[in-house]
């Protein structure tokens, strides 16, 4: 019987935990007041986060495109005693509502925003190398991020990557137009990762797609 990837999706959120009231609240808000709110992680890959922090048990978190802080929230839900997370988001607009959250969910000390460009962030953000890195802004520099970040990520650390099916688009079977930069890129990054000596990867086919790596 072929598989439908509707009713896949819904038999997983199923059979995954809930969200928390918290997120359930912003994830309505983002799709009620904020444009593109499928960029959202959601329940499926918010709970998958969470897993993957409470698995890790991160000191240091960073995240990369915060939107409106859905996935921030996730990833802190594992934090040692202790631990913070900085996430970047370039976009102002979002800076009260993911403060409004951040501060619902008890995490003002903890989770730190910087509104502002990803890559000039990064550079200068001091501190000890990061456990933990979720890159999810924009995907043309997914290559230029994971280089800025993965000599500062600590030996057995992890950096997961979203949305590397683009739609599928990255497909071999995809005939791509020249001008599809953000589809070339992300092909671009997949094998720059898979011919990676320095990192170990698995590519998980979920939503959109998450690529899962870990530093050597
Ligand atoms: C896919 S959304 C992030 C979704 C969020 N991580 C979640 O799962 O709910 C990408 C975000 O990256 C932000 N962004 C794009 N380019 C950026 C850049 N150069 N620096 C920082 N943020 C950027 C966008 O404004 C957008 O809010």
């Amino acid at each position: 019987m072929p598989l439908n990837d509707d009713e896949l999706q819904t038999y997983a959120e199923a059979h995954t935990s809930p969200e928390t009231d918290l997120l359930r609240r912003l994830n309505r808000e983002t799709h009620v007041q904020v444009l593109a709110p499928r960029m959202l992680s959601g329940q499926l890959q918010g709970r998958l986060l969470s897993m993957i922090s409470h698995m890790v048990r991160p000191a240091r978190v960073l995240e990369l495109g915060t939107f409106t802080g859905y996935s921030a929230l996730c990833l802190a839900e594992g934090l040692q005693p202790g631990g913070e997370l900085h996430t970047v988001e370039q976009n102002p607009e979002q800076e009260d509502r993911i403060r409004r959250y951040v501060a619902a969910a008890g995490l003002t000390a903890r989770v730190h925003l910087h509104i502002g460009d990803a890559a000039a962030v990064v550079t200068a953000l001091p501190g000890p190398a990061w456990d933990l890195v979720f890159i999810d802004a924009d995907k043309i520099n997914n290559a230029v991020y994971y280089e800025l970040v993965l000599p500062r990520v600590r030996p057995g650390g992890f950096i997961l990557i979203d949305n590397v099916l683009w739609s599928g688009k990255v497909l071999p079977s995809c005939l791509l137009k020249p001008s599809d930069k953000d589809a070339h890129a992300v092909r671009a990054f997949n094998d720059l990762v898979q011919q990676d000596s320095r990192v170990e990867n698995v590519f998980l086919p979920l939503r959109d797609g998450l690529l899962l790596v870990r530093k050597r």
